[in-house]
């Protein structure tokens, strides 16, 4: 199981969108509006692993944020990583930093993933990437090291992101490549 949190608005669902875009049957459901998705909502694929869509924090976010999902965090044993979206076009916000904290005290495994890259010049994405590397070497000990950029829009690092879920998941073997295996390295 891995799940998706961050600032609302941030692209969680758009993102699970794209994630899911080869099987169009799977509904995700986004909008413009802050504080659009209301509950955690969660996408099976097939019986490999579930995604899990979580509510945003911050601005105009349910308030039962925390409620819902900070002991989500804690007692899901299943949760192999939590993906913490971070928008791209705006960098690190105080409510970020409040995430970050609160998955380094859960010690589950997350990654960081930087959304809406298509959206600000790249001097501006370069100097927020640079800030938010700064505080991921500084500040944290469970946070893979090297950030997802994304465009969900646009399909920008997607398939990366897909394959490195399967890959966590346990969804995908990676055979030695000396051996000459055929199949080495092969993601679905
Ligand atoms: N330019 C750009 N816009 C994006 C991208 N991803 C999402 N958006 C837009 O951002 C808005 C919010 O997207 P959602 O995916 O609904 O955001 P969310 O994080 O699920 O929001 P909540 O459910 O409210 O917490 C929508 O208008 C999307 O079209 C992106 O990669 N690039
Ligand atoms: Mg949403």
């Amino acid at each position: 199981m891995v799940c998706f949190i961050g600032r609302s608005n941030v692209g969680k669902s758009s993102l699970i969108k794209a994630l899911f875009s080869l099987t169009p049957e799977v509904e995700v459901r986004v909008s413009k509006t802050p504080g659009h998705t209301k509950k955690m909502n969660f996408f099976r694929v097939g019986k490999a692993f579930t995604l899990v869509d979580m509510p945003g924090y911050g601005h105009r976010a349910p308030r039962d944020f925390v409620e819902m999902v900070e002991p989500y965090l804690y007692s899901r044993k299943n949760l192999v990583r939590t993906f913490l979206l971070v928008d791209g076009s705006v960098g690190l916000q105080k409510a970020d930093l409040v995430a970050l904290e609160m998955c380094e005290e859960t010690r589950c495994p997350y990654v960081i993933v930087v959304t809406k890259i298509d959206k600000c010049g790249r001097g501006a994405l370069l100097t927020n990437l640079l800030n938010l590397q700064e505080v991921v070497n500084s500040q944290t000990t469970g946070c893979f090291p090297q950030p997802f950029l994304i465009s969900s829009i646009h399909y920008w690092g997607i398939h990366l992101l897909r394959c490195f879920v399967a890959h966590v998941t346990g969804s995908v073997r990676l055979k030695d490549t000396s051996q000459g295996g055929k199949d080495a390295n092969q993601c679905h």
